[in-house]
């Protein structure tokens, strides 16, 4: 049995990861940590798991120390301390947030306004789109695992790109976001009155998941591309649906692309490429590891229209980050992580 600990288990990442877990045949979790809640019992934050998971929380040292993978979800800017005692010990740290996700320090401190304080550690991290890296995964120390909106546009364009389907000059991406992806934290514009019945775009031009998505989806395209990204925030509790236009490359077609899509993921078991004419929808990959791409046209602009759906908690944060844990460790890349998707 492996034995994973969650720091941040608190957050909904964290408490995710712990859900997700409940039914992982091969491991038992050894500890979960907060700071503002420590010695109370888990299910009195999250009264979900009254009866199923009632566990103490604890301090973020006794994780480590009795943990084979830790998983950090933690705000940006903490996680390093907590990857440095996971690599001293020998445990795999599996981070939530953005620290280990940049390859540019220089990048990083531009978006995220603060500096690299251990830079030798991140050498030691791979980048954890399981799809894209699995070979890297398999024996890093240290994996960041990816921006839930990053996840949806990279595996929703990674074979337009490695296909040549596309032109790389200009792509415009548009994404939905519920509103767990904001964290538990309260901000004015995730309270109630302020979501409820509204829907509009945030940080136009200015999130900060914009250079991940161009660092993974220019070496995809074994080229620079810059991109247009403009996050949404739905009044719904999860989800993420990414539409994203892209000029088709001469001679590329509809049809072309859905044959080269289906054949590139026809292996991936999470990657779920949608029959000609349906259209990815957030409601049908709830509480699973799914992402469903649909792929479309406007024909009168020579336009390619990929529609890509995720479950922003599942497979943009807990379920990816299980499913790099399972790569790493050796297991069954779906151990625990074969949920079905409710209809409604
Ligand atoms: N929600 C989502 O869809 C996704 C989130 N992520 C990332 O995962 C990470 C966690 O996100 P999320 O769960 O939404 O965030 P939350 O705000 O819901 O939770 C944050 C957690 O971090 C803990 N924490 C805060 N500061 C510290 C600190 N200095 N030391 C130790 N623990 C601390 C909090 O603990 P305490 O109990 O003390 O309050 C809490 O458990 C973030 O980096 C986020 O960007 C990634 C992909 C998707
Ligand atoms: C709806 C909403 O607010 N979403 C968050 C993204 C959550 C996420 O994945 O961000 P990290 O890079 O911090 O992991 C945002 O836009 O910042």
């Amino acid at each position: 049995m492996i034995k994973a600990g969650i720091i941040g288990a608190t957050g909904y990442a964290g408490v995710e990861i712990l859900r997700i877990l409940q039914s992982h045949p091969e491991v038992q979790i050894a500890a979960i940590s907060s700071v503002s809640f420590e010695e109370q019992g888990i299910d009195t934050v999250y009264p979900n798991l009254y009866g199923i998971e009632e566990r103490k929380l604890t301090h973020s040292d006794e994780v480590i120390a009795g943990s084979d993978v830790v998983f950090g979800s933690l705000p940006a800017g903490v996680s390093e301390e907590f990857a440095q005692k996971c690599v001293d010990r020998g445990a795999v740290f599996i981070d939530m947030g953005a620290d280990f996700r940049l390859d540019d320090e220089a990048v990083y401190a531009k978006w995220y306004k603060q500096a690299y304080k251990r830079p030798e550690l991140h050498e030691k991290a791979v980048y954890g789109l399981t799809e894209w890296n699995r070979a890297e995964i398999a024996k890093a120390p240290v994996i960041g695992n990816p921006g839930c909106f990053p996840t949806s546009v990279a595996l929703g364009l990674w074979p337009a790109l490695m296909g040549g389907l596309v032109k790389t000059g200009s792509i415009v991406i548009d994404s939905k976001s519920g509103v767990t992806g904001a964290g538990r934290g309260l901000t004015q514009n995730t309270h109630y009155a302020e979501l409820n019945e509204g829907f509009a775009p945030y940080k136009i031009g200015a999130h900060r998941h914009t250079p991940e998505i161009e660092q993974t989806l220019s070496k995809m395209a074994g080229t620079q591309v810059q991109v247009v990204f403009t996050p949404h925030l739905l009044p719904i509790n999860r989800g993420i649906l990414s539409t994203m236009y892209l000029k088709f490359a001469d001679g590329a077609t509809l049809a072309r692309a859905h044959a080269a899509y289906e054949d590139f993921y026809r292996k991936e078991p999470f990657v779920r490429v949608l029959r000609a004419g349906d259209i990815a929808n957030v409601k049908n990959v709830r509480y699973s590891n799914y992402c469903d791409i649909s792929l479309h046209e406007d024909a009168h602009t020579g336009t390619l229209i990929v529609v890509a759906a995720i479950d922003n908690m599942v497979k943009g944060a807990a379920g990816q980050a299980i499913q790099n844990m399972n790569v790493r460790f050796g297991l069954p890349e779906t151990m625990g992580l074969t949920m079905v998707p409710p209809a409604f």
